[in-house]
């Protein structure tokens, strides 16, 4: 088969998935197998299921935690080649949508697609009053084919999880619930155009960013209609030589952005590859495609600026400490080779200012010693370090003497002393008295219940014992062996005294004994096998 992956499919008796196996198996082969490393073709498979895999092989990747270091690293090179559909299903979908005829909606529509993306298509458009717009469309059936391969993901991760038990440290069970969630939410176009107007809203006062309006009366169900942004790629390196600030400054405005996002707002942009990026002609910056948000509540905040002070203080048993709150084990933590491996962890920062350590490199590595420990990170924290290890890779190719760690620095003592300042200190003290005071006044009334109920004899304590019910059959299993063991015992003597008793009764004292010396070679055998002897 393609990509070498018959065995699989045969260990999971996956032939019977003709349409899914069908294009696996017929794939026309583009490269020798011999070639692929067992990422690759994990890859290539990915790539030529359609749509649905490679999104979700692109949800993966954002999981280090879980999957090998080698698949990341391919799983990140997923490309989405789609084709473009007809513009006059995009116009027929855009009038059934906002339930008026195009010419009425816009002033001009462009019926050949701007870009092509795996959920919908974006054409440009302009407003009755001159504005220059695009029209984002969801691909007609997309919702369908999402929800069929989704199903067959599942079953697939079942079939993994229970045929091998191995992969179980990966979680496919749990990594298909986090990639349906994370479709479901992208496929709702109402979704992305909220999160748009909210970033718009946030970032209204502050110059340096600059969200595309939407444009609510035209956004309806599988539409979004917003303004069109006029600039350069980020990556664009001649573009950027003509604007009126360096490019230094415009990676390090988009540091900012991103920090202010997630430290001060804690939503974030969770895509913002070099494609998402748009540089204005004053040097601003503009983010488009808010279709993934990752939202960071304040505890998890404070746990990542609890894990990067602790890096540049280099505590390891409070790091041990945060780890442990970060994460979920997977089975027992052996504490002690964590706290070396956060020991060696640090060293490697060892005198390192906070503002001059490479973050992206820093957050591989923990999550490296994540993964070795069996520990999970929570989604939204993967999801940032990600996002950061993204803009890392954006801004150091086009200043590659900036750190975004200095636009993280600030926030990070700010958020710090902030924590400790006697006010913030004060409120925490305040809300645990709180809830303290609600447990003592709801006290009295809770022990007056318990003990009325222990006086009319009413009280029930349910004890359930983990393991009891193995012992009631390991205690069944015993009964019956010793009754199987005296009744064989019996017989052998009942036909012992037979035989010694009258000779004429052969024929049966000596059946009898043969059977019950075969039924103990039974119960011996058992015993045995059980390992209990
Ligand atoms: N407001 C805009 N102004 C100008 N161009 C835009 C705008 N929004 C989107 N585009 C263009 O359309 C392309 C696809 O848009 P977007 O990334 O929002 O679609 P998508 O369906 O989320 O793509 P994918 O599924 O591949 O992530 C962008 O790369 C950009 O070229």
């Amino acid at each position: 088969m393609n990509y070498g992956f018959d065995d699989l499919v045969d260990q999971l008796g996956l032939r019977r998935y003709l349409r899914w196996g069908r294009r696996l198996l017929f794939w026309k082969r583009t490269e020798p197998e011999i070639k692929l490393t067992r990422a690759k073709r994990i890859r290539l498979a990915l790539e030529s299921l359609g749509v649905t895999f490679i999104k979700f092989g692109q949800v993966v990747s954002t999981r280090p935690d879980l999957v090998p270091r080698d698949v990341v690293a391919e799983l990140e090179k997923l490309q989405e080649r789609v084709p473009s559909f007809p513009g006059e299903i995009a116009i027929a979908i855009i009038e059934r949508e906002l339930g008026e005829p195009i010419d009425k909606l816009y002033a001009e529509f462009d019926p050949a697609p701007l870009a092509a993306g795996s959920l919908g298509q974006v054409h440009k458009a302009r407003h009755h009053d001159g504005t220059p717009l695009v029209v984002k469309v969801k691909r007609p059936d997309i919702d369908r084919v999402i929800e069929q391969d989704l199903s067959l993901m599942h079953e697939l991760a079942t079939m993994i999880e229970r045929h091998f038990p191995d992969a179980e440290v990966f979680d496919p069970v749990g990594l298909v619930n986090q990639f349906s969630r994370t479709i479901h939410r992208e496929l709702q176009f109402s979704r992305e155009a909220r999160s748009t107007d909210e970033f718009y809203r946030l970032f209204q006062d502050d110059a340096t960013l600059y969200v595309p309006k939407i444009y609510s009366d035209m956004t309806q169900g599988d539409i979004i209609t917003m303004e069109f942004i006029d600039g350069y790629r980020i990556d664009d390196e001649q573009e950027l030589q003509n604007l009126p600030i360096s490019a230094h400054e415009v990676a390090a405005n988009g540091a900012r952005i991103f920090m202010k996002m997630v430290f001060e707002f804690g939503v974030f942009h969770a895509d913002p590859h070099p494609g998402n990026f748009r540089v204005l002609h004053d040097g601003s910056l503009c983010l488009i495609d808010y279709g993934m948000i990752g939202v960071l509540e304040e505890e998890r905040r404070d746990l990542l600026v609890d894990l990067l002070l602790n890096v540049a203080k280099q505590d390891t048993n409070k790091l041990v400490e945060v780890v442990l709150n970060i994460g979920k084990a997977k089975r027992a933590v052996d504490h002690q080779l964590l706290r070396a491996d956060l020991r060696d962890f640090i060293g490697n920062y060892y005198g390192i200012p906070l503002d001059q350590i490479s973050v992206g490199k820093m957050l591989t590595d923990f999550i490296n010693i994540l993964a070795i420990h069996r520990i999970r990170c929570p989604v939204d924290i993967m999801l940032l370090i990600r996002a950061m290890i993204t803009l890392e890779g954006v801004a150091s190719r086009i200043a590659p003497e900036l750190n975004i760690a200095q636009e993280m620095e600030p926030y990070i003592y700010k958020l710090s002393s902030e924590r400790y300042h006697p006010r913030a200190i004060a409120s925490r003290i305040w809300s645990e008295a709180c809830s303290f005071s609600k447990v003592m006044h709801d006290l009295p009334e809770q022990v007056g219940r318990t003990l009325g109920k222990l006086a009319d004899d009413e009280l029930q304590i349910h004890l359930d014992h983990k393991g009891i019910d193995h012992l009631t059959t390991e205690m069944d299993r015993s009964g019956n062996r010793l009754a199987i063991g005296m009744v064989m015992s019996s017989l052998i003597l009942a036909s012992a005294i037979t035989l010694s008793s009258d000779t004429r009764l052969v024929y049966i004292s000596i059946p009898i004994f043969m059977m019950s010396s075969l039924l103990g070679i039974w119960l011996i055998y058992g015993v045995f096998r059980s390992g209990r002897l």
